[in-house]
């Protein structure tokens, strides 16, 4: 993903890259990762110096709070793709974004037809009682479930505000009935040749409606990652969800 951002950011006019951060980066010459001579390498917070508007973060689940964390604590506006954050974790990041007016974003999906689906589901939810949420990664995904599913399943618990209700006499020898977020039941695969899809089955009496929508590109998040940091650079506070703004 940070490949791609890089190659988004180069084709378009107004924006410019002034610098990386990797901790595990082990050269600092911009040279040796095909970087304009003007772009900095950072490996340690320390060293950050550089006067930048926007931290884009796709890295990894165990990284992505404090990176967010030093985004917000100095001024840069963080526009975060990377998934595996707690509810209390993005809660607080916003409440510390929010206090100081900053904008920024966190989005679990940055494409258009994942983005639509939650909203899709969100309607959904308001007619049928039950669902279950099924989403599909390439073999090197390391979080469980996508954040995707987990927003998927926020939004449709917002919706409904009651747990939803399985058999109670059901006995899961081996977990087959997957993770469960108040009583929404999702169930994660990993296999190679997969990049990201996701399906919402809503089950009703006598009738079953499944939402579904499939990556088969990461090119196409990149619209999104386009529209939020524009949308960033305009807002005094941070949004949870693409969802939020288109
Ligand atoms: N919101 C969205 O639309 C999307 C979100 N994602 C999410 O983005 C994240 C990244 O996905 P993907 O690009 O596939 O993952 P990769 O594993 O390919 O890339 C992660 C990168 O993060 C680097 N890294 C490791 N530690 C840190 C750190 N502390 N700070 C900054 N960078 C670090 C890694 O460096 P190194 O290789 O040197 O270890 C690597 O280059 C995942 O959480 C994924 O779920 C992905 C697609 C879309
Ligand atoms: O790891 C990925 O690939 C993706 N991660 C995000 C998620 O966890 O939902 C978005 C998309 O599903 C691709």
């Amino acid at each position: 993903m940070g490949q791609k951002v890089l190659a988004m950011i180069n084709g378009e006019n107004d924006l410019q890259l002034v610098a990386v951060f990797n901790p595990v980066a082990k050269s600092q010459d911009p040279a040796d990762y095909d970087l304009d001579s003007s772009v900095k390498v950072y490996n340690d917070y320390s060293q950050i110096d550089v006067d930048a508007d926007i931290w884009i973060d796709f890295s990894i689940p165990s990284a992505v709070f404090d990176n967010t964390k030093f985004a917000i604590e100095h001024n840069i506006k963080p526009v975060i793709g990377t998934s595996g954050m707690s509810e209390d974790q993005i809660a607080e990041l916003k409440k510390l974004a929010d206090d100081k007016k900053l904008g920024g974003i966190i989005a679990s999906n940055f494409g258009v037809s994942a983005v639509l689906m939650m909203k899709f589901a969100q309607v959904a939810a308001k007619y049928f009682d039950h669902s279950e949420i099924l989403e599909f990664h390439h073999e090197d995904k390391l979080d469980a479930p996508s954040g995707t599913a987990m927003n998927t399943a926020k939004l449709i618990h917002d919706v409904q505000q009651k747990d939803q209700v399985n058999n109670k006499n059901e006995q899961d020898k081996i977990g087959a009935r997957g993770g469960d977020y108040h009583g929404i039941k999702i169930h994660a695969v990993r296999l190679p040749g997969f990049v990201a899809d996701e399906e919402v089955v809503f089950g009703g009496q006598g009738e079953t409606l499944t939402i579904k929508q499939s990556t088969t590109d990461r090119n196409s998040f990149m619209k999104g990652v386009r529209i939020a940091i524009t949308e960033v650079m305009k807002r005094d506070e941070l949004v949870v969800g693409l969802e939020k703004i288109i």
